[in-house]
């Protein structure tokens, strides 16, 4: 079978973006391996499947695939591509689309500058729904990671994060301690680790090695869930800019019970098919 594929990325986190709604297509771990394969494949951080909504309260349905081949609740640069392709492929018209995830509906919106702002919803923190093994909620954790005892926040935006507060993120072990805090036994089904320079408290920089496909250029739950640990640890404001290496995100978040906002663009790369 041929499959029409867009190639798009979210400040260079990138995605292969699937229209599964004119095209029937079922995805196996191996075939999602295959097609993001930077050597024999086409490419990408993760794949965005866009289906048809399976509640008449929501526009669109999208499926989120790492390039390992599993699929995960949530992405927040792949929610601002999609938005982007279904405006592109006129698939809607609307500028406010509602997209239900494998962690819920989130809310789209398609500003007049080519931005895109996202309703990331409300931050879990209770450990045993990021999952994370804890005798009780905390604001930092100890984490003993290969014989480096480090303190991480947990969060989770529909997909789990550890927040890990350093001097400078450019010299962090991101490579040496990335995996091995992703595939701790405390985060049961692995984690995304985020490497957090705070710059003051309206500013941050951060590196993410994303869970099932390694460090990105940037990453939208990371830069989520790094605002509300450094907010629950009092020392971010409610607005904050995140530099990523992909470049910069405004992250908004009012406080406990409230949802994330997120800002930032969507690029779309070039259009192809593939045979699979
Ligand atoms: N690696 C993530 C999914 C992609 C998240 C990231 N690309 C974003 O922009 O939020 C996970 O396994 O939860």
């Amino acid at each position: 079978m041929r499959l029409r594929f867009t190639k798009m990325h979210g400040l260079g986190n990138d995605f292969v973006v699937i229209d599964g709604i004119s095209q029937k297509i079922r995805l196996s771990a191996d075939k999602v391996r295959a097609l993001a394969d930077r050597n024999f494949g086409i490419g990408c951080d993760q794949l965005l499947l866009v289906e048809v909504p399976t509640s008449p309260d929501v526009d669109f349905c999208y499926r989120i695939f790492n390039a390992d081949g599993t699929e995960v609740e949530n992405c927040g640069n792949g929610a601002r591509c999609f938005a982007r392709f279904v405006r592109d492929r006129r698939l809607t018209g609307k500028n406010v689309i509602r997209v239900q995830t494998a962690s819920g509906v989130m809310v789209l919106t398609v500003d007049e500058n080519d931005n895109v702002s996202v309703d990331m919803g409300v931050p879990v923190l209770e450990p045993a729904e990021i999952p994370f093994t804890a005798d009780n909620r905390a604001v930092v954790y100890p984490l003993t990671v290969g014989d480096h005892d480090i303190s991480v926040s947990a969060v989770s935006m529909g997909n789990p994060h550890a927040v890990y507060v350093v001097d400078d993120v450019d010299s962090a072990p991101v490579e040496s301690l990335g995996p091995q805090i992703e595939s701790h036994p405390r985060f049961p089904r692995r984690v995304n680790a985020g490497f957090m320079q705070v710059i003051n408290s309206g500013a941050i920089k951060l590196r993410v090695y994303e869970r099932g496909a390694g460090e990105t250029l940037a990453c939208g739950t990371g830069a989520c869930a790094a605002v509300v640990a450094g907010r629950l640890r009092g020392i971010l404001d409610d607005n904050v800019d995140v530099e990523l290496p992909g470049g910069h995100l405004n992250i908004q978040w009012a406080g406990e019970g409230q949802p994330v906002i997120m800002i930032g663009p969507a690029t779309s790369v070039f259009h192809g098919q593939v045979k699979i």
